[in-house]
């Protein structure tokens, strides 16, 4: 945050020709998520975008870009490739459940209290907050607009019957992130004309952990939608859900798909985080 704040102050400040100070410290990739883009002078990538602005000129040129904020963690976020969500168990609470995706090396978990109300999910939410922030884990909640602004956690997943995205949008701004559910293609494009971060895209097959299933997916289904998806210039990730399988990973993200969200799998393991750290250690989740 310091850094990010001294670029923003510094902005006008011609610092000659060298290494950019900014980027000793963080990639350029983080800059980008502040809503700045890098122009290497000297390097090979050059990044522009019309209507940008210089507002430094160094080793590195970094430019107000057109586009909207997106804090470093919701960058990493959109990027990831494995989000655990939490369910109540006969074994586990929603918290233990959040623990052991966590210690098996998941990086975003999402709270998902469907019969609680949301005092208890407030407190639920305090409690894995800090255990994601030690971790470097992104932490969104499921529904609850209001209580992830209130408590600071990083996003919110909204499904048909929740609230529309663009109306969270104008409640959390463009730090947050959100994510909507999406079972179609027709789904996927409201969701990204609505300003949508990341789509759930479900059910692969089906699943106890949510009730009223859209119709099942399948492998078919994905590939379907991926190349709509190309088709029509939508590029935002598809993070594929419902009843997966450590085992269905290779050919799930063969679709093309950006990654996936899981539950009930890992929970019901003989051990769930050495589950989880096989499910990370497959899809490559990076700590
Ligand atoms: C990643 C992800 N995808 C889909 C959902 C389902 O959201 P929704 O349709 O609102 O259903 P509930 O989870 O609220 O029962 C999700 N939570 N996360
Ligand atoms: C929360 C949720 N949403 C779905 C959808 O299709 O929108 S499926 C689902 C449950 C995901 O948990 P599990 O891995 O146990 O099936
Ligand atoms: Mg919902």
């Amino acid at each position: 945050m310091y850094l990010t704040e001294a670029l923003k102050a510094g902005a006008d400040v011609v610092v000659g020709h060298g290494h950019g100070p900014v980027c000793h410290f963080y990639d350029d990739a983080v800059i980008r998520s502040y809503g700045y883009k890098v122009i290497r002078s000297s390097g090979s990538e050059v990044i522009r975008s019309s209507g940008s602005e210089v507002i430094r000129s160094s080793g590195y040129k970094v430019i107000r870009s057109n586009r909207k904020t997106v804090k470093p963690n919701n960058l990493k976020t959109l990027k990831s490739k494995l989000q655990f969500i939490t369910h109540f168990t006969d074994r586990y609470s929603y918290l233990d459940s959040a623990m052991m995706a966590l210690e098996g090396g998941c990086r975003w978990i999402q709270l998902r209290m469907k019969d609680a109300d949301e005092a208890e999910i407030e407190r639920t939410a305090r409690q894995i907050l800090p255990e994601c922030r030690r971790r470097g884990a992104v932490f969104i909640i499921d529904d609850h607009v209001e209580l992830v602004k209130r408590v600071g956690a990083d996003g919110v997943h909204l499904g048909k019957n929740d609230m529309p995205v663009d109306e969270a949008r104008r409640i959390l701004g463009d730090e947050f992130i959100i994510g909507g559910t999406a079972n179609t293609f027709e789904d996927i494009q409201r969701l990204a004309a609505q300003g949508a971060d990341y789509i759930g895209c479900g059910p692969f097959r089906f699943t106890t952990t949510k009730k009223n299933l859209a119709p099942m997916l399948g492998i078919e289904g994905y590939e379907n939608i991926v190349s709509l998806m190309k088709t029509h210039g939508i590029n935002l990730p598809i993070v594929a859900i419902g009843g997966i399988t450590y085992d269905d990973i290779p050919q799930v993200m063969a679709t093309g798909v950006t990654g996936i969200a899981l539950s009930g799998s890992v929970l019901r393991a003989d051990n769930p985080v050495e589950e989880m750290r096989k499910i990370a250690i497959q899809l490559r989740v990076k700590n």
